[in-house]
């Protein structure tokens, strides 16, 4: 039966969060080069993620199949996901078995400047707004253009979307991406900041205690029908770190399906873009299944403190019956 999101490998987590993971050997690194293109927001709230530089790698070197952007189309003043529709509530709940959807407010509360909306504060699971959509689009452009030069390239040192995981198929490391810089920073420990600092506000404890697991941390994660062989979702498996986090990379508009299935919750929580779930590491959970269109993530297993929070639900019982329980998160 389905248990910890083990590595390909065989490797796992134990349930102390403590990784058992042989060290990973990892390619040299290339030489540092100078940037061969930029994407800029143009969002003024998103001062410190105004540009992404995407560095040369030895497949530069080769023309690229398809450039990227070099600027982003501005979107509207809008700080949330733009394909929202439901702007005014603060919950939905749609039960799936128990007749007709109820609306609820979710309880929220301000760590900060952040707005952290509840999901249920006895298991530990919260959602806040981490990232803009202009943030989202630009990291979407770099991991896809990352993988067509790779894919290009078919260098051993430059991989592409591939299994990292058991359950998964299309798994990206954000470290693959080795030159994308924000104002300075590299996207690995800039994405880290913004959510630890937050995670450990909540969690109490220091943020700086908290890393990622492995070097395949954080990792994108991609879900398409789009092709010969569809990977549309995760089944139900607990992450076996201390902390997740999920992180919604795609538009609404983008798929249907897809979600955050929360089994002791019997609750799917639907990320609006930028949106970022968070929840201790031993809960079970699923990737619900997509049924059409390209669903990213980018998904992080952390260590480093433990909340302490065990998975109080029963693996018995029909919890599928609750995959259409979904809850999203408004201003
Ligand atoms: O697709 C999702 O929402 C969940 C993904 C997940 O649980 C995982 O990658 O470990
Ligand atoms: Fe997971």
């Amino acid at each position: 039966m389905v248990k910890s999101r083990k590595s390909k490998k065989g490797n796992r987590a134990d349930k102390n969060g403590a990784a058992k993971i042989s060290p990973a050997v990892r390619p040299p690194l290339p030489p540092k080069s100078s940037p061969s293109s930029s994407i800029s927001s143009s969002d003024s709230t998103s001062a410190s993620f105004s540009t992404v530089t995407v560095g040369m790698l030895p497949s530069d070197i080769l023309p690229a199949p398809s450039p990227l952007p070099t600027n982003l189309t501005p979107l509207p003043n809008c700080p949330m996901d733009p394909d929202r529709e439901m702007v005014g509530f603060v919950e939905t709940t749609i039960p799936s078995i128990t007749g007709g959807p109820t609306i609820s407010p979710a309880s929220t509360r301000m760590i900060g400047n952040t707005k952290i909306f509840e999901v249920d504060a006895s298991v530990g699971c919260f959602v806040f707004q981490a990232l803009t959509p202009d943030e989202c689009d630009a990291l979407i452009r770099i991991a896809e253009d990352h993988v067509q030069r790779a894919e290009y390239a078919q260098a051993n040192t430059t991989k592409g979307w591939r299994k990292l995981y058991t359950y998964t198929s299309m798994d990206l490391p954000v470290q693959d991406i080795r030159s994308s810089m924000c104002n300075g920073r590299d996207l690995k420990s800039w994405l880290m900041d913004k959510i630890c600092k937050v995670a450990g506000a909540y969690y109490g404890c220091d943020p700086r205690v908290l890393r990622a697991r492995t070097w395949k941390e954080p990792h994108f994660l991609k879900y398409t029908t789009d092709c010969e062989t569809p990977h549309c979702g995760v089944e139900m498996h607990y992450d076996g770190c201390n902390i997740s986090y999920n992180m919604m990379l795609s538009r609404m508009s983008e798929y249907t399906g897809g979600g955050t299935y929360i089994r002791c919750l019997k609750k799917t929580v639907k990320l609006s873009q930028g949106q970022v779930l968070v929840t201790p590491g031993d809960l079970f959970h699923k990737g619900v299944d997509i049924t059409d269109g390209t669903r990213y993530l980018i998904i992080c297993f952390v260590d480093g403190f433990d909340p302490g929070i065990p998975d109080p639900s029963s693996s018995k019982g029909n919890h599928d019956a609750y995959e259409g329980n979904t809850v999203r998160y408004f201003d």
